[in-house]
This record gives C-alpha cells, sequence and structure tokens, in this order.
C-alpha cells in the first residue's frame, strides 16, 4: 500500500498525485492524521524528484535514498536506496553522507552505511519555512572540510534532505561561499543550479543568503519555479500555515554584554585554539582541552612602570572601554576570540589587496569591540559597533609576535585595514555596511602628546567608552597572557572579584591562585547606588569593583560577564601597588613631561615626527 506522510519533512505530503475533493474537511484530516502514523510513508514529491546532481567540489547532493524496506511501496524503476547507489556509483566511491533531514526513519546509517565503511553526519534541520540555522551551516562546512582533508582516496560527499534541493542547496551554497572567498551569491546559486536544476526553489531561502552574505539581491534574480514533480501534490495537500505569526520588530540597544556570532563545532575551536598558541610560540602542557586566552594584557602603571618607560620608548593611546576579543581571520570565516577563548563566527570581509581574489587566510588580530553612540546628521541617536583593533600575532599564517609593535602596527594598517578600506570604493554587490561591525584601526600617539592629544583631544570626543590610557612599546614584542612591560594607567583602579553571599550571609569576595578561588580575608564590599539594591542577585558573580580610599571599601562597578574567572593575585597585587603608589593623573603627567626630555626621547620623537610629515606629505599627494 502506498500511504502519504505527515508533514514533518517537507510541509507538505503525499505520494500519488491525485486531486481529492474535500467535502468536509475535517473528516479529511482525521483521515490525513491516521495515514501520517504509518511508517513506510514515502516524503511528499520524492517519487519523481531527480535522484542525484552533478558533483560541486566533493559533493553530490541528492534527494534521500530510502531503505530497502520502501521497496515494496515502490515501483522498481522509482526504487533509490544505498546499495543501488554503492553498485551504480562504481567509478566514485562515497566516503561521507551528511543527512539533513529532520528524522531518522529513511534508513537506517549502521546497516545502509557503516557496514560498507562511509561515514555518516546528522544535522538536523527542520526544513519547512525556516532555513537551516547558522550553526548547523558552521557544522556542515566544518564536516565537509574536515572530511577533504583526512580524503585521499578522493571520495565523496552525498549531501541529502529529503529532496536534495533546498536544504541542501543551501548547504552547498554557504560551504561555496567559504571555500572560495570573494565568489558572489549569485554566482553560487547559479552552481548549485547547474549541477542539480532548478536549484533552491524557495525564495526565502535565496533572500537569506544574500542577506547572510551582505549582499545585494541583483534585480536580475529570480527564484525558480517549484519543480512540477513537487506541485503536483503541493496542489491537493491540506494547507498548512506558512509564515510564523508577525512579531513586533524591537530595536534593541547594542550594549558590550552582547553576544556576537555564531558557535562553531568543538573540533575547529580545539584547531583554531592550537593555531593561537603556535603563533605565539607557547608550548602546549598537559591536556590542550583546558587552553586558556593567550591574549597579551597589560599590568597596571606602579613608580616601577616609570622606570620602564624612562628605559624603553613609548607610545600612548586611550585604553577603550568594551570587550576584548582576538579576531581570528580566514578563507571560511571571521571569528571572534573571548576571554572565555570561546570562538564564534561573524559575518565579515577582509580582502588581502584590491582587485585580488584572495582573502586574510589565518591573520591573527587583537583589539576592543565598543559601541559608538553618537548623533547622525539629523541629530538623531545611533548606535555603532566597531572592532578597534590595537595588535596583530599572525598574518597569511605567518607568525609576527616576535616583531617590534611598530612594525606589527603598520602591517594591520597594510593588510587588512586598507585592503578592506580600498575595495569597500570599489565593491557594488557586498555591503559592508551590514556587517556586524566596523573595523578601525587603533591611533597611537607619541608619549611627548599624551596631556595634549590622548587626555585633551582624543579621549573627551569619543564616542565610547574609556577608563585610561594604555602605554605601548613601540619596540616590544607581542607578550603572551601577563605583559609586564605593557602598562595600563586608568581613571579608577579596579579588580574583578568573585562575589558569593556566605552561609551566614556575610559578603565573600574571591581572586584567583593557583588553580582555585582564594578568599580575601578582611576585604569588605559595600554595594552603592542605583541597581545595586539587592546583592544577594549577584552572588555567584564577577564584579567589577574600584577601590574607596576613604572608606577602605571594595565598590562593585559592573557584572563582568565575559570573564570566567576572578582576577589573580599577581593582578591584585599590581593594582593595590599602583594605588598605594598614588599615581594620579598629575602625577602622571609630570613624571612623562621628564621623561620625554631624555636624549633618548627626544631624538627618536624627532626622527618620528619627520616620518609622519613625510608620510602626510606623501598621501597628500597620492
Ligand atoms: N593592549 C591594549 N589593551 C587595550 C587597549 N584599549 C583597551 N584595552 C583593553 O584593556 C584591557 C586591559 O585592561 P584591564 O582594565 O586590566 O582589563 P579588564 O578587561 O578589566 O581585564 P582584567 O584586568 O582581567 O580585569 C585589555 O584586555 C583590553 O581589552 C589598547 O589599546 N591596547
Amino acid at each position: 500500500m502506498i500511504t502519504t506522510m505527515p508533514p514533518e519533512e517537507s510541509g507538505r505530503s503525499s505520494y500519488l498525485p491525485r486531486k481529492r475533493h474535500l467535502e468536509n474537511p475535517s473528516e479529511e484530516q482525521s483521515k490525513r492524521s491516521r495515514l501520517y502514523q504509518n511508517a513506510n510513508v514515502i516524503p511528499h514529491g520524492w517519487l519523481d524528484c531527480p535522484r542525484f546532481g552533478h558533483e560541486i567540489g566533493p559533493i553530490i547532493p541528492s534527494k534521500v535514498p530510502l531503505s530497502e524496506s520502501y521497496n515494496d511501496h515502490l515501483p522498481p524503476d522509482k526504487r533509490y536506496t544505498f546499495r543501488q547507489l554503492l553498485t551504480n556509483n562504481k567509478r566514485n566511491k562515497l566516503g561521507l553522507v551528511i543527512d539533513l533531514t529532520n528524522t531518522t526513519r529513511y534508513y537506517n546509517p549502521s546497516t545502509d552505511l557503516r557496514r560498507e565503511g562511509i561515514e555518516y553526519v546528522k544535522i538536523r534541520c527542520s526544513g519547512r519555512d525556516s532555513v537551516p540555522d547558522n550553526v548547523s551551516v558552521n557544522t556542515f562546512v566544518h564536516e565537509v572540510n574536515q572530511f577533504e582533508r583526512r580524503n585521499f582516496s578522493k571520495k565523496s560527499v552525498l549531501v541529502h534532505c529529503t529532496h536534495g534541493h533546498n536544504r541542501t542547496g543551501f548547504m552547498v551554497v554557504h560551504y561555496l561561499m567559504r571555500s572560495s572567498p570573494l565568489m558572489s551569491v549569485t554566482q553560487a546559486l547559479k552552481t548549485f543550479y547547474d549541477a542539480r536544476p532548478p536549484g533552491i526553489y524557495k525564495s526565502d531561502y535565496i533572500d537569506a543568503l544574500y542577506s547572510f552574505y551582505h549582499e545585494t539581491k541583483p534585480e536580475s534574480a529570480v527564484c525558480p519555479p517549484t519543480p512540477e514533480w513537487k506541485r503536483s501534490e503541493e496542489n491537493e495537500s491540506l494547507s498548512l500555515p506558512l509564515s510564523s505569526p508577525c512579531v513586533p520588530l524591537v530595536i534593541k540597544r547594542m550594549s558590550n554584554d552582547d553576544v556576537l556570532g555564531d558557535e562553531i563545532p568543538y573540533g575547529q575551536e580545539k584547531c583554531y585554539q592550537e593555531f593561537c598558541y603556535e603563533m605565539m610560540n607557547i608550548k602546549i602542557e598537559g591536556r590542550s582541552s583546558s587552553l586558556q586566552f593567550p591574549g597579551s594584557h597589560p599590568v597596571s602603571l606602579d613608580r616601577e612602570g616609570f622606570q620602564l618607560l624612562r628605559r624603553r620608548y613609548y607610545y600612548a593611546t586611550w585604553k577603550a572601554d568594551g570587550t576584548r576579543y582576538m579576531m581570528l581571520l580566514t578563507r571560511e570565516g571571521c571569528y571572534l576570540i573571548d576571554r572565555k577563548f570561546r570562538f564564534r563566527r561573524v559575518q565579515m570581509r577582509f580582502p588581502c589587496k584590491p582587485h585580488e581574489t584572495k582573502v586574510n587566510d589565518y591573520t591573527l588580530l587583537d583589539g576592543e569591540m565598543v559601541v559608538d553612540n553618537f548623533l547622525d546628521g539629523q541629530g538623531k541617536p545611533r548606535q555603532a559597533r566597531r572592532y578597534l583593533v590595537y595588535d596583530m600575532v599572525a598574518v597569511n599564517g605567518v607568525p609576527v609576535s616576535d616583531r617590534p609593535f611598530s612594525e606589527r602596527w603598520s602591517v594591520i594598517d597594510r593588510e587588512v585595514i586598507r585592503p578592506r578600506n580600498d575595495e569597500k570604493k570599489v565593491t557594488k554587490g557586498y555591503r559592508y555596511e551590514m556587517e556586524p561591525f566596523g573595523v578601525r584601526i587603533k591611533a597611537f600617539c607619541l608619549l611627548s602628546s599624551v596631556e595634549k592629544k590622548v587626555f585633551n583631544e582624543l579621549i573627551p570626543s569619543l564616542s565610547h567608552d574609556s577608563d585610561g590610557i594604555i602605554l605601548q612599546g613601540w619596540d616590544e614584542p607581542y607578550v603572551y597572557q601577563r605583559n609586564q612591560a605593557l602598562l595600563k594607567w586608568k581613571f579608577l583602579d579596579t579588580i574583578d572579584f568573585l562575589f558569593e553571599v556566605g552561609r551566614d550571609g556575610r559578603y565573600l569576595l574571591f581572586l584567583y591562585e593557583n588553580g582555585r578561588n582564594k578568599l580575601m580575608e578582611g576585604h569588605t564590599v559595600e554595594f552603592r547606588g542605583d541597581g545595586w539594591e539587592e546583592p544577594g542577585r549577584y552572588s555567584g558573580k564577577l564584579l567589577e569593583c574600584f577601590w574607596d580610599k576613604e572608606d577602605k571599601v571594595w565598590v562593585p562597578m559592573r557584572v563582568r560577564v565575559d570573564k570566567s574567572q576572578p582576577n589573580g593575585m599577581g593582578t591584585f597585587r599590581g593594582v593595590m601597588k599602583s594605588i598605594n603608589d598614588g599615581i594620579t593623573k598629575e602625577v602622571l603627567l609630570k613624571e612623562i613631561k621628564e621623561i620625554v626630555r631624555l636624549p633618548m626621547y627626544v631624538e627618536r620623537i624627532r626622527v618620528d615626527t619627520l616620518a609622519a610629515e613625510r608620510r602626510r606629505h606623501g598621501n597628500r599627494r597620492g
């Protein structure tokens, strides 16, 4: 007996393209729901849907092969099983099957595939009217890439959803976009269309692809009509609600704590983590599963720090107060790396040089994500998220961490910022303004201009918060984690404590030492001001606190959601030393005034000023 299937997979379904005349729709509905409970139902439209398409790289797009238990329900010429596929497909043996259906009933991967030595990956995608989510897309692309890396005998990857058009096409287009950077969505859709006509035939899937890759959909781009084999049965199916109910559009204000990007598979994250360590020449000791965020971290400026400023040549910049991320640019995508050393994929574009078809590949940057608040031309308040790049660890797979900072900074400009800005001027289809954030290089000023430039001009004119200044050694290498030569001076010295309410109701503060949290006996916390009325709510959270010298208490300023550990004792000692040394802004500026009069500074500032003037002239002429 041939039966129809429930709308679990394709939305609407039936096997025979028969027109039914419904006298009583509810009676018809209940008849159908009885049929839907049947096991060997043939997916709607499946029967006349072509079996598979041409290869696209290693991928064969296909409709779902049905297990042999379906054969009794199918005319012999319509059967399509893995056994058939493996026997007929001698030329190109299968190595991997990626199943995008949302059910397990079409075949048994253990008997049909694994026994034959074929790998099987299931990525459940519900289909219907929603496109596969971003995390599933990341998983799909990762699985194909991983397979290609270990696929020495050039086997193929069969990718199927129910019919091998919409979900399959969607994933294949993502794969193409990520393996051929700077390919356009239109080209990728055409590649899929050529291999498996009529390609993707759901317009919302096509729109989602253009929107994901920040491209304008050309007016000439038309969505192919639903194929005949699918349409004939569609007409007689029950009407199901197609679109989700209207959700009122809420424009959310941006904050530094927003989670950006999409999760990536664990294996991919591990590889990238190890790459970061390799680029910084850090040995992985013990389990590589617990790698720590390796980003360079400044220490608080104290009296000893002044000695360092005298001996080595420093520049200064404002300390942007947003969220710290390192950023890895690869041809497959761009990844934000947070303080917990987790990677999330964001859709961004980083071309190498104008008009080249290459993008940055394995370039590792360091910077701060900020939210700029400003008024637009009409005086309306606006927000823009920006990533301020302030350092670089690797460029196109080549480590630069041991190069002097001045060199790393010019490489950021030459290899990352300028090519992007140049391409922005010429690109037609790609819409940089649709990216989740802008990208800028951070400006560094001569130490002699700290007061005038950094404190009096830059900081007051910023559209984001700044909590101090950074003193950056101009000749220094990039140093992993705590960097004694990278100095920070803050308007308010702060420490991130873990706060707990003890069993006796006591407020407890903890710091991190030797792999565990250490109770800071004798340290008192005092919650002050609006929003801090119920301290119990913050138990178990990391609180950034400033030190009130008068009352000798720690006062919470904000909850740190971007970190998983309180500050270490080293940081704490550094901050306390800086507080006790009493380095106020006045003390800092007085000291710097003396430092820049030292012969070494006088000479280097002269040379750098001349070089900057020459560059400005050159730019004007160019
Ligand atoms: N190196 C550097 N760091 C900057 C710059 N601008 C902002 N920062 C940020 O300053 C942070 C270090 O200052 P802290 O105040 O110690 O940062 P924090 O985020 O509170 O981190 P903890 O010390 O762990 O509490 C870095 O992690 C960067 O995120 C810059 O130009 N250079």
